[in-house]
């Protein structure tokens, strides 16, 4: 049982994605202690040069980090002190999320406009809010977007728990229409550095426009992502794309090792789960003290990713899903950090 329950997490974190019309957020429950492990070094540089600036990128060195962090398995342990998942979400996509895994706690408390009249708008939403803020101290991380929706009234519930998770200092990692609310809404995470934001091309492109107020310029990426990081005041940036690039402001590494020509859906909302599980990793006293957890959360969940994503490809080819990629990671990881 426990050895599945760290893998189950990097997968099951993604299930509220996979049913894009079920709001949802997702929120990472894990209790695990560590052993102290020494992160390696070893990395390469890459220059980028503009008229206007010259910023350093540098290839991290993900398989050092992604050791350095994976916790032992410890047959000592039992269920609540290792990995579990609880999903958030409205009461139609409940049962489908459930069916998903038996691994998910799911909690049907999310409400959309329609099913709310206007005057007991302020009586629910402080239901719901208190509905997930007494789970919210055993969290260790909140993924907050994949397959969430857009629909006002259940957007201003997930910005009154986002307020309430900084409150209590738990991680925040926010993707897909999380990052439609943040971007109109920057205060959510602005100065906090529990935060990640990990952006599409789409997504990113629309909070350059919205903080920077310029276009998306390829030519200095790492230079214009740091700038982001740091103007939305130090939260971590994840851009993904052919590499993945990732900065919080101070420092830029980029991942490029692996990945899969084939860019079916699902991918990134894998990956967002899988930055919540490797940085609760990361923040472990001890694991890495010297570095930033959400820098070193954002680079192993990316790594990962691109090694699943490239292995499932050797055998699915051009159709290769997003379930053919879960199906990949416990054997990624496996080869990176060997269970014995
Ligand atoms: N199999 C599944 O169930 C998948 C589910 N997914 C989930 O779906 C969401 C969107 O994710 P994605 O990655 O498609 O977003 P992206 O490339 O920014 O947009 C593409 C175009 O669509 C539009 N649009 C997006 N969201 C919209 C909304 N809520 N309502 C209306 N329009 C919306 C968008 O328009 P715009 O943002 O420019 O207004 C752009 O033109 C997100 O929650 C993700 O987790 C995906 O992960 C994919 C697989
Ligand atoms: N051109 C590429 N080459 C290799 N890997 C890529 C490429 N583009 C994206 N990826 C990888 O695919 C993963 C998902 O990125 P993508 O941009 O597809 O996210 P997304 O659009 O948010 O996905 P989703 O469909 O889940 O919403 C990331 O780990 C990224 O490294
Ligand atoms: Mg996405």
């Amino acid at each position: 049982m426990l050895v599945n329950h760290g893998m189950n997490q990097l997968t099951s974190l993604s299930i509220a994605r996979s049913y894009s019309f079920a709001p949802s957020t997702a929120a990472v429950l894990r209790r695990q202690s560590f052993l102290i492990r020494a992160l390696g070094g070893g990395s390469h540089s890459k220059f980028h040069s503009t008229a206007g600036s010259t910023m350093q990128e540098t290839e991290a060195d993900a398989v050092s980090i992604l050791r350095g962090i994976t916790p032992t398995l410890d047959p000592n342990r039992h269920k609540g002190q290792a990995d579990l998942s609880h999903v958030f979400c409205t009461k139609d996509a409940a049962p489908v999320i459930k069916s998903y895994s038996p691994e998910l706690i799911v909690h049907p408390v999310l409400e959309e406009s329609y099913s709310v009249r206007e005057e007991e708008r302020k009586q629910v939403s402080a239901k719901v809010v208190a509905e997930v803020d007494k789970w919210m101290e055993r969290f260790d991380c909140l993924v907050v977007g994949p397959g969430l929706g857009r629909d006002p009234f259940l957007l201003d519930c997930v910005s009154e728990i986002m307020k309430q998770a900084r409150h209590s200092n738990v991680p925040i990692v926010v993707d897909g229409d999380g990052l439609f609310l943040v971007t109109n809404s920057l205060d959510l995470v602005h100065g906090y550095p529990l935060a990640v934001l990990t952006p599409n091309v789409n997504e990113y492109k629309r909070l350059v426009q919205k903080v920077l107020k310029c276009e998306v310029d390829d030519a200095d990426a790492p230079g214009q992502l740091a700038s982001l990081a740091k103007q939305i005041g130090g939260v971590t940036i994840l851009r993904k794309g052919r590499s993945d690039l990732i900065s919080d402001g101070d420092i830029v590494n980029s991942v490029s090792i692996y990945g899969s020509p084939r860019r079916c859906g699902g991918q990134g909302d894998i990956l967002s789960g899988s930055v919540a599980v490797f940085l609760s990793w990361a923040r472990q006293p001890l694991v890495a003290a010297d570095r930033n957890p959400t820098v070193l959360g954002c680079i192993a969940g990316s790594a990962l990713l691109r090694k699943a994503a490239s292995l499932a490809f050797e055998t699915r080819k051009r159709s290769t899903l997003t379930t053919d990629i879960i199906d990949c990671l416990g054997i990624s990881l496996e080869d990176i950090c060997p269970t014995y």
